[in-house]
Order: structure tokens, then sequence, then C-alpha cells
């Protein structure tokens, strides 16, 4: 139960291969990101339920007895594997003042907090009145699971709010972690936090976000990778918004207008899924350049198949061919439509033409930063292991 402060933390995800091919059953290879999302959780006291969003600009706060009112409605909803129902969403829309259609940044927020907080205290026993801060350093709606980290760490706040998981013992530990199967009803959870953002998810990224490290991901079985090499990947951000949901949408119009067109191109991502798992591995035990080419031509081909498939953007092309201006190889990541695109980089690349392509990206107004990947993921803080920024941001100092 939540006696102390709680502060859990979550990363983003770059998806290698898979992406939306993912969503209709194919392999996706993801990796975690050393970008997070940091939920702080205390007892507020006064029976109120306040959180801040300070990333989108949003502070919300209910009276407990208000919140309730709507636990009916949740209590029915006792089994993890049921997703969240039109009349939960229209119940909460209305209580909430949001608008039908599609909702906006803070709308998607708001619902998928009350959807978590209600129906785990549905089933769980009532969350007592909380204050809730989440600030993340990945940017929002960008293809780097910044949704899926926010139902990660929102679910593990709450389920261990609640006493349905234990507290991991933080004494002396700067950061902790739950058993497997506490993190299996995290990430669970999560996936529902993302029925509510996505509409419809594959659950890479909340697993991604739940287990960390490299993930093959397929219609819900989570194989993590072991042998995988560090892979040096330039992240470039178009700062072109999108939705997922709306994109996630589109592909499934264009599936069922184009079967004949569609499902081949989904089997050839698949392929190159599993062909880019496979070549990780070699490269694990001998690295060659040879598999370095192979990766390269894997992303070329990927992101001509996510073009084919309605999720590129002009801005995406312009990565690409700036990129390629430098001998380098690139694909969007995520949702696409904007957002991020990924650069694999050689270990022995050379740096000036990395700075090179970095001021060609950054002419067309795009930021790019060389990251390392394969972070862990969803866990437990104590105060003293948090960054001076993520302090700040919960105004602890
Ligand atoms: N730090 C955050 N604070 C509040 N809401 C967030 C945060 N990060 C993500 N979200 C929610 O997730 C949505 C973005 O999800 P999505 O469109 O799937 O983009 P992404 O590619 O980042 O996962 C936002 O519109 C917002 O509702
Ligand atoms: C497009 C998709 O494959 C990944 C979405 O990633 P993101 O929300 O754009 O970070 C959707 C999914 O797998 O749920
Ligand atoms: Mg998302």
């Amino acid at each position: 139960m939540l006696a102390e402060p709680l502060t859990v933390s979550a990363p983003g995800k770059v998806i290698l291969h898979g992406e939306h091919a993912v969503v209709h059953g194919k392999a996706a290879l993801a990796v975690a990101l050393n970008l997070r999302t940091f939920l702080r959780i205390r007892p507020s006291g006064n029976g109120n339920v306040f959180i801040r969003l300070p990333n989108i600009g949003a502070s919300l706060n209910w009276e407990i007895v208000q919140l309730q009112t709507l636990l009916t409605a949740f209590s029915a909803d006792l089994d993890e594997s049921i997703s969240p129902s039109t009349e939960q969403m229209d119940k909460l829309k209305e209580f909430t003042g949001i608008a039908t259609g599609h909702p906006d940044t803070q709308s998607l927020a708001t619902l998928a907090f009350l959807y978590l907080y209600l129906s785990i205290s549905a089933k769980y026993g009532q969350v007592p009145g909380v204050e809730i801060v989440v600030w993340s350093e990945l940017p929002t709606g960008a293809g780097l699971g910044s949704s899926a980290a926010y139902s990660v760490c929102l679910a593990a706040a709450l389920l261990t709010a609640c006493g349905a998981i234990g507290r991991p013992p933080e004494e002396g530990m700067s950061v902790a972690r739950w058993p497997e199967e506490e993190l299996d009803l995290i990430n669970r959870w999560a996936f529902r936090g993302e029925q509510v953002i996505h509409g419809k998810p594959s659950g890479v990224d909340n697993s991604v976000g739940t287990w960390g490290g490299v993930l093959r991901f397929q219609s819900g079985k989570i194989t993590s990778l072991k042998r995988v090499p560090t892979l040096r990947i330039l992240l470039t951000n178009t700062k072109v918004s999108r939705s997922t949901k709306l994109l996630v949408a589109g592909v499934k119009d264009k599936i069922l207008k184009f079967p004949a067109i569609m499902n081949p191109v989904l089997a050839s991502i698949d392929a190159i899924s599993q062909e880019c798992e496979s070549v990780l591995e070699a490269l694990a035990v001998n690295p060659l350049q040879e598999h370095y080419s192979v990766l390269e031509e894997l992303f070329d081909i990927n992101q001509h198949h996510l073009n084919v498939i309605g999720v590129g953007h002009s801005s995406l092309d312009r990565v690409c061919r700036a990129t390629a201006a430098r001998g380098l190889h690139s694909k969007l990541t995520g949702a696409g439509g904007g957002g991020c695109a990924i650069t694999l980089l050689r270990p022995d690349t050379d740096p000036l033409m990395v700075e090179a392509a970095r001021r060609d990206l950054g002419a067309c107004g795009f930021e790019s930063w060389e990251t390392n990947i394969g972070a862990s993921g969803v866990c437990l803080h104590s105060l003293s292991s948090l960054k001076a920024e993520v302090l700040q941001a919960f105004n602890e100092i």
C-alpha cells in the first residue's frame, strides 16, 4: 500500500523492424531506449486524486467521492484480458467533458489515467487519494513509445499503491524491480492503457517498457534476445506530430481494401524482422562488415514497405535522403507519418560523417542524437538515485 511516496520509471523504445505489421500478427524487433518516463506518486492526504502532466501542460484534480460514482461501470471489468469498453470510454468522456470523436493529447492522457485508476481500484480495492506527477525525457507522439512508457508507469504505480503488487525493497538500492509475475501483471494493465491511447495496439511498446532490453514480439509472445550486439543508432525527430491511433487505423483500412496487395507486404516485413534477428545473433558471435551491409539493406527495404502501407511522410523521406548522402541508411520507427527515424551507424562509421549528417538533418529543422539501446524496463527508484532534472520536474528541490 502507499504509506510512502513512490517513484517509478519506464523506458521508451525503438522498433528496429515490424512496426504496424506487428499489429497484424507479424514479428517485430524492439529495443528499450535510454530515454525514460518518470512518475512520482504519494498520498494526497485530503482524499483528492491529483495528476500533473507537465510534458503536455495538463493538471487534473478530482475528489475521490466523485470518482467513486464511476466505480460501478468498472467493477464488471474484472478480467485483465478484457479491453476497455466503448461504454466505459463514453462514461469517462461524459464525466470529464471530453468531446466524442478523436481525443487530443490531453484527453487521451486523462482517459488512460482514469481508466487505469478506476479499473485497478474496482478490481483490487480503492486506490487512496493520491498526487501523481509524470515527467518524461521522451518526445511525446514521436514514435518512441511515450504512450507505452506513460501506461507502464501508471500501471506499476497504481498496482503498487493499491497493494495488488508488492513494493520492491529499496534499502541500499538505487533502483529495484518487481518479480516476474508482478512485471507480467504490470504489462497486462499497461497494455490496456495503450488500448485507450492507441485503439488497437499490438502490445510491443508496453512489453519493451516493462521488460526492457531487446525483444522479439509476435502475437503477444515476448522473447528476450540475449545474444545481440551493441548497436549504434542515430535517432532523428522530424518534429512532425501525428496520431498513432489514426495511422494504425489507416493501415487496417488499406489491408481491408487491398488484402492481396497488402498481406504480401506484411509477410515481407515479417521476413525482414526474422532476417534481422538472425544477423544480429551472428554479429554478436562474429562481427563482419557483411553483417552490417545486410542490416543496412533491411533498413532500406523496410522503409520502402512502410511507404507502401501508407505511413511514410515527406519529412521522413528527407531524413533518408540526407543520411543516404553520407552513406548511411535510415527508416522510420514507431507509427510513422512524421515522428522519429533511426539511422544505423557501424562501429567504424567516421564520427565526422555522423556530425555532417547531423548538420544536414539540423538544416532540415530536425533534432538528432546518437543513442544507446537496450535499457532496463520499468523500475522503482530511491529518491537519491534520481537525476537533478527529474527532481526539478517533481518540484522536490
Ligand atoms: N509524458 C507524458 N505525459 C502525459 N501524457 C503522455 C506522456 N507521454 C505520452 N503521453 C500520452 O501518449 C500520447 C502519445 O502516444 P502515441 O501517439 O502513441 O505516440 P508515441 O509514439 O509517443 O507512443 C500523448 O498524446 C499523450 O496522451
Ligand atoms: C505502429 C505500432 O506498431 C507501434 C506504435 O509506436 P508509437 O506509439 O508510435 O511509439 C503500433 C503497435 O504496435 O501498437
Ligand atoms: Mg504510442
